[in-house]
């Protein structure tokens, strides 16, 4: 096997939860990383255990690993060394925590920064690369590192392949040198659109096959309903100016596939809990993670409304979160909608 030999960088992760540290940890193989959470009495317990016992517990820190609470030493960490190195900012908190974040980056010498958020903001509808527009402007290399990756594998050292996605081809090749090898590949993208709208819309669509799934509704329908996501997340994501290429790859039926089907996926368990009639607020308590796919079934039922997108599951989706639709209710309007073309367009017959 080829080795990969990237020289050693200053990473700063900027968020402790699950996902974060898991990256952290997984990137600390080979350079000196930094881990921020908001929580100092959470970061001093993680210091103390060498594990994450809050959101990822059962994976022992590496030694290149130290975790801080504060922000200034964090964003500090990845500024330009004296040979001219620039570190990596990798921002890991959910898509509700990315323009505080990225507000409080605002004037701030920083180099490179990537994001690891799936979803679309609640309130605006916009994608992470355009929060990130908003917020610091098209001056600094950025962009969205996504696919098919569960925390737990990843922090276990398990093979997993990712694509980083961003208009700066520098930023695309500072962040393959810097991560991929060992048990990672990571793979380039220029198409940040379909990338980031694969990764949102996917969640969607596992909170529709746990639902599916939950009431035992066997795996011909699992399959059906996969793969009419994948032309649901294509069709939205065509319309918004992806590449139709990018939903047949990583981030887009890569991340469908593992996200429907992986019950380590927290938006899969949100569909298996609605199926088992909990409310919606009892789910996401019991979880105790973000599950992304919650806020982003109404901010996408908003934006392809408002597109004029036909996006039926998603709105099955957000029916049963908040209308009130029972899941067997929705299974009934599914089964009843009228014949169509399997084009991704189709005129109703
Ligand atoms: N867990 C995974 O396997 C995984 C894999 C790939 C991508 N992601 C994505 O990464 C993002 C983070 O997921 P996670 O698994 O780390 O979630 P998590 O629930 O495990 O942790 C969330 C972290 O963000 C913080 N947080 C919560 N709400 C916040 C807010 N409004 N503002 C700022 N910080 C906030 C929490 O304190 C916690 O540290 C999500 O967008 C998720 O879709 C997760
Ligand atoms: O646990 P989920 O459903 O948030 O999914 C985690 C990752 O996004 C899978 O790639």
């Amino acid at each position: 096997m080829q080795e990969n030999t990237p020289n050693r960088r200053r990473i700063t992760v900027l968020g402790a939860g699950a996902w974060g540290t898991a990256v952290a940890i997984a990137v600390a193989a080979r350079h000196d990383v930094l881990l921020w959470g908001r929580n100092a009495a959470t970061m001093r317990d993680l210091d103390a255990a060498r594990d994450n016992t809050h959101y990822l517990p059962g994976y022992p820190f590496p030694p290149a690993l130290q975790v801080t609470a504060d922000f200034d030493a964090a964003v500090a960490h990845t500024l330009r060394d004296a040979e001219g190195d620039d570190g990596l900012l990798i921002a890991a908190c959910p898509v509700a925590g990315l323009r505080p974040l990225l507000e409080s980056l605002k004037g701030r010498p920083i180099p490179n920064v990537v994001w690891l958020c799936k979803g679309f903001e609640y309130e605006t509808g916009l994608l992470p690369h355009q929060i990130f527009a908003e917020v610091l402007g098209d001056g600094i290399a950025s962009g969205a590192l996504s696919g098919p990756s569960f925390a737990q594998e990843v922090a276990r050292g398990l093979p997993c392949a990712l694509t980083i996605a961003s208009q700066s081809a520098a930023l695309r090749d500072c962040v393959v040198a810097t991560v991929h090898g060992g048990t990672m590949r990571v793979y380039a993208s220029d198409d940040l659109i379909g990338v980031e709208v694969g990764g949102a819309v996917k969640n969607v669509m596992a909170i529709a096959t746990g639902i599916a799934d939950g009431l035992g509704l066997g795996l011909n329908a699992r399959a059906a309903l996969v793969t009419r996501g994948l032309a649901e997340v294509t069709r939205l994501g065509t319309t918004l100016g992806g590449n139709i290429e990018t939903f047949m790859g990583l981030t887009g039926m890569g991340d469908l596939i593992l996200t429907c089907t992986g019950d380590l996926s927290r938006n899969r368990r949100v569909g298996l809990g609605l199926a088992q009639g909990k409310a919606l607020a009892t789910i996401v308590s019991e979880l105790g993670h973000v599950a992304e796919g919650v806020p982003c079934a109404k901010a996408v039922r908003e934006l392809a409304a408002r597109l004029g997108v036909e996006m039926p599951i998603t709105n099955g989706v957000a029916a049963v979160l908040f209308d009130g639709v029972s899941p067997q209710e929705l299974v009934g309007r599914m089964l009843a909608r009228d014949p169509r073309d399997e084009t991704l367009n189709p005129a109703a017959k």
